[in-house]
């Protein structure tokens, strides 16, 4: 099973690279390592195996964190009334909201061993195309808190940190046009 000491931490060079498309269709291990990242959220987000692994809570994982360099990511939460648990291969946004949204609460990284305050604007509502783990290509239209969630998850896929998004100048400046998410 993945736990933190699979968890690969900032200054590691390939937090900061692009990560490989995978080609389809995807091996036998690759499947394994997509349900393994989907199986450490779930893991995670169980108090009592959480606190038996000293796992960090998560909601979304990429698969450079835990040093692979390809194009695969997992999210697992509750959205509202709905559950969203996606393994994908090679998401990637086909189209995107002008109007933007953040987490009030900012954002965290079970990569990045430290706060870093401070709103984080992303796309309000985006279309993501890619792979499932039964190897059906998918179309997801999100919106909210799923809309953040995978913005974070494809941005490790383009080495991007989620800090840096962050205003430089002003961390704590309403991004203009933007839905505040709490
Ligand atoms: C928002 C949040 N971020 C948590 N951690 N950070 C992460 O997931 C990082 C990715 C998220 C950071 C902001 C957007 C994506 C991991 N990242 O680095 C992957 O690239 C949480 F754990 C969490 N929740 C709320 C839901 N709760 C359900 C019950 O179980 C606990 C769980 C806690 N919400
Ligand atoms: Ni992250």
């Amino acid at each position: 099973m993945i736990t933190m000491d699979d968890i690969v931490r900032e200054g590691n060079p390939i937090l900061t690279q692009v990560a490989t498309k995978v080609e389809l269709p995807p091996t036998s291990e690759e499947i394994d390592t997509l349900k393994e990242m989907l199986m450490y959220l779930k893991n995670s987000q169980d108090p009592e195996i959480a606190e038996q692994y000293e796992l960090r809570p998560g909601v979304g994982l990429a698969a450079p964190q835990i040093g692979i360099s390809k194009r695969m990511i997992a999210v697992h939460f509750d959205d509202l009334d709905e559950k969203i648990s996606h393994g994908l291969f090679n998401p990637r946004i086909v189209s995107h909201s002008v109007e933007k949204a953040y987490l009030t609460s900012g954002e965290g990284c079970l990569s990045v061993d430290r706060e870093v305050p401070g709103y984080v604007p992303r796309y309000a509502r985006i279309t993501v195309k890619g792979t499932n783990i039964e190897g059906e290509e998918l179309k997801l239209r999100l919106k909210g808190y799923a809309s953040i969630v995978i913005q974070h998850e494809i941005d490790h896929l383009n080495g991007i940190m989620f800090y840096d998004h962050i205003n430089p100048d002003n961390p704590f400046e309403k991004p203009e046009n933007a839905i505040a998410l709490d």
